[in-house]
C-alpha cells in the first residue's frame, strides 16, 4: 500500500484514497449485525464472556458535576468491582476529564487499571489546535495512560480530511512522554462521533483516516450525541481495523462507547468482534466498552450465574 504520508500528502490525495474505499452495503451491515445479535451463548461461555467484558470496560464519568470524591470511589470500584468477591477481574481503565487525571492516577496507584482522559475540547472538539495540543500534553504529564480525542466533525463533513489528519498527527505527538518517562507514550483513541457522520461510508472513511494518522484505537462516540454506539456502526469499524491490518500489518483497537448498559448488549458486541475482526481482538488491549453504567449489570448477572439469584438492588455501589 502507498504509505500513509504519501496518501496524506494533500487533501486531494486523501480524498481520492478515502472515496476509493469500497462503499458500505448499508442493508447488509444492518442485517448482519441484527443476525449476529440473536446468537445465544451457553452457560460456561457466558460466564467467561461476562468476565471478559468486565476486563474490557472503560469505566467512565464525564459529567460537569464530577468531583474528586466521585472519581476516587469509581477508581476503587475499577480495581475491586465487587469487594466481597476477589475473583471478579478489574476493569481496563477509568475515563475522566483532564482535570481529574491526578486524582485517578493517585487512586489507582500500581493497580494496573489505566487512566484514560478525554481531551481536545471534548465533546465538541471546537477549539484551536494549540488549545487541544496543550490540553493533551497536560493530561499526559499528569499521568494519563490513554487519551480519548474527538475528531473535528465540521472539517470531516466539509471534506477537509487533511485538517482532521493533521490534528490527529499533532495530538499523537502530544501523547509522547518527555525524556525520562517510565511508562511509554500514552495511547491515542480517536473518537469519530459516528452519530454525527450521517452515513456508514463516512464511518468507514473516518476510521481509515484516523488509522492512517496513527490512532491506536478508533472509538464510536462521546456518549453525548444520539445515536451513540450501535452494532452496525461497530461492525463497519471492526471491518476497517481488520482490513487495515491486512493492508498495513498494524493492529488498531476498537471502542464502542455510549448507551451500552446491559450484559446482553455487551455480549452482543463480543460476538460481533469475534465474527468480524476475529478473536485477536477479544482482548482489552484491542477492544474496550466505554460505559458509565454497564459494570453493575455485569456484576449482577455474574452473581446470578454463580449463586442462582440476584443480589438486592443495594448490594453493588452505584456506577
Ligand atoms: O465514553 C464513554 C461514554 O461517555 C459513556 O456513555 P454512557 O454514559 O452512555 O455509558
Amino acid at each position: 500500500m502507498t504509505s500513509p504520508t504519501e496518501i496524506a500528502s494533500s487533501n486531494a490525495s486523501l480524498k481520492a484514497f478515502l472515496h476509493g474505499l469500497p462503499g458500505v452495503d448499508r442493508v447488509g451491515a444492518d442485517q448482519r449485525a441484527a443476525m449476529l445479535s440473536t446468537r445465544s451463548i451457553k452457560t460456561t461461555a457466558k460466564a467467561r464472556a461476562i468476565d471478559l467484558a468486565i476486563s474490557m470496560v472503560d469505566l467512565t464519568t464525564l459529567e460537569g458535576a464530577d468531583t474528586p470524591g466521585k472519581v476516587r470511589a469509581m477508581c476503587a470500584k475499577a480495581v475491586r468491582p465487587d469487594p466481597a468477591d476477589p475473583s471478579v477481574p478489574k476493569v481496563a481503565a477509568v475515563c475522566v476529564y483532564p482535570d481529574l487525571v491526578p486524582q485517578a492516577v493517585d487512586a489507582l496507584g500500581r493497580s494496573g487499571v489505566k487512566v484514560a482522559s478525554v481531551a481536545t475540547a471534548f465533546p465538541s472538539g471546537r477549539s484551536s489546535l494549540g488549545v487541544k495540543v496543550e490540553e493533551t500534553r497536560q493530561a499526559v504529564e499528569a499521568g494519563a495512560d490513554e487519551i480519548d480525542m474527538v475528531i473535528d466533525r465540521g472539517a470531516f463533513l466539509s471534506g477537509d480530511y487533511r485538517k482532521v489528519y493533521d490534528e490527529i498527527v499533532a495530538i499523537k505527538a502530544a501523547c509522547a512522554r518527555g525524556e525520562g518517562g517510565v511508562s511509554g507514550d500514552a495511547h491515542l483513541k480517536v473518537i469519530l462521533e459516528t452519530g454525527e457522520l450521517a452515513t456508514y461510508d463516512n464511518v468507514r472513511r473516518a476510521s481509515w483516516l484516523a488509522m492512517l494518522a496513527g490512532a491506536d484505537f478508533i472509538k464510536t462516540s462521546t456518549g453525548k450525541v444520539s445515536p451513540a454506539a450501535t452494532l452496525p456502526v461497530t461492525l463497519v469499524m471492526l471491518e476497517a481495523v481488520r482490513d487495515f491490518r491486512a493492508r498495513t500489518g498494524r493492529v488498531v483497537g476498537v471502542k464502542p462507547a455510549g448507551g451500552i448498559r446491559t450484559t446482553k448488549d455487551a455480549i452482543k458486541y463480543l460476538v460481533l468482534v469475534n465474527e468480524t475482526a476475529g478473536d485477536d481482538w477479544l482482548d482489552p488491549d484491542l477492544f474496550r466498552l466505554g460505559a458509565s453504567s454497564l459494570l453493575n449489570d455485569l456484576l449482577m448477572q455474574r452473581q446470578k450465574m454463580a449463586t442462582g439469584r440476584y443480589a438486592g438492588p443495594d448490594y453493588f455501589t452505584l456506577d
